[in-house]
């Protein structure tokens, strides 16, 4: 149950109402999620997600909704955060940062075809573009100094030939990371968390279309290649196996082609940062898993998935399409 702050209809009315987004006719919560409060807000002029922000701050905040302002401004299907007639987008419900976003039609689509691995990769490469003048900065906040401080935390619960993994991984992605290849990789705000369940689609079986990307909170600006790998990472894999599926992985990197070719530096460095993006999610999950939070409501996500894809990845370099 995703609903950590009760809001009422009196509180979801007024805010609807200062959005200049019609009478409330519906407020229901979400159950999934595990970070924020949500809720469907419904009135007579459409359908919108209310959220309670619980861990985002009032500084952090403008950095991930103004990115998705920005994008939606430019035509990428994301959630647009409605501003009041001053313009202002970060609102207050009891006393947490609170937005309002427009809502996707449709569901995630959790067993991906070649055309859906299209659909995303093509969305992906425009997204990307269409980030470039973003005028605000944050680092990925899950990135390589966040994997030096953890990988020591998690270390301690591991057994001997995963801290050698865990280990070796990190000092080979420290490496990678002083290289000139690495600096030159072409950069901007990426999603960093583009899984199946932050991506939706509409449409009868078999003709889906996307209508949307949501869930920035991780978003910051990193290599477009690591925002390129853990998408393939989740929607062109063998989930039993961690390997690669050839027919998803050519789809998804061909259409981001079709929007924008990989440089000679971001096809010599895919293998690397495939293993880079199974590595971030190897260590969020065990941090996840062995050390988790107190206002943590859900079963933690299984790392010895991500493990499985970073020894994959090590074994079967995927150079990409040729
Ligand atoms: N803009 C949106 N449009 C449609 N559904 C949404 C939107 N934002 C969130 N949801 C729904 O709410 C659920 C929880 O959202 P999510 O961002 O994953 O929550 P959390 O931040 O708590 O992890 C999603 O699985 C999705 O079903
Ligand atoms: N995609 C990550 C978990 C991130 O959490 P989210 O539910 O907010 O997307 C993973 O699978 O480990």
């Amino acid at each position: 149950m995703a609903v950590f702050t009760e809001v009422s209809r009196e509180e979801a009315a007024a805010l609807a109402q200062r959005l200049s987004l019609g009478s409330l006719t519906d407020l229901r919560g979400i159950t999934a999620g595990i970070e924020n409060t949500n809720y469907f807000l419904s009135t007579d002029r459409g359908e919108w997600v209310l959220t309670v922000f619980e861990r985002l701050t009032f500084e952090q905040l403008p950095f991930y909704l103004q990115l998705m302002k920005h994008l939606a401004r430019r035509e990428i299907p994301v959630p647009d955060p409605q501003a009041d007639a001053d313009g202002v987008i970060l609102h207050r419900l009891g006393g947490k940062p609170a937005a309002v976003v427009n809502r996707l039609q449709g569901r995630s689509q959790l067993a991906p075809a070649s055309w859906h691995c299209e659909q995303v990769g093509r969305m992906l490469a425009r997204m990307h573009l269409a980030g470039r003048d973003y005028p605000l900065h944050q680092p990925n906040l899950r990135g390589l100094d966040w994997w030096i401080e953890t990988v020591p935390v998690v270390l301690p619960h591991l057994a001997p030939e995963q801290r050698t993994l865990l280990e070796d991984e990190l000092f080979f992605q420290r490496s990678v990371a002083e290289t000139p290849a690495n600096e030159a990789l072409p950069r901007g705000p990426v999603h960093a968390d583009l899984f199946r369940d932050n991506v939706m689609f509409d449409g009868l079986p078999g003709h889906e279309k996307l209508t949307g990307f949501f869930d920035f909170y991780f978003a910051g600006v990193d290599a477009w290649l690591f925002d390129l790998a853990v998408c393939l990472n989740d929607w062109c894999i063998d989930l039993s196996t961690g390997r690669l599926d050839e027919l998803r992985a050519a789809a998804f990197v061909q259409a981001y082609e079709d929007e924008r070719a990989l440089t000679h530096d971001e096809l010599r460095l895919l293998p690397a940062m495939l293993r880079a993006a199974a590595l971030r999610f190897w260590i969020s999950r065990l941090w996840d898993f062995h050390l988790p939070r107190e206002a943590s409501m859900l079963q933690p996500h299984d790392p010895t998935h991500f493990e499985r894809v970073l020894r994959e990845r090590i074994a079967n370099p995927w150079h990409g399409v040729s």
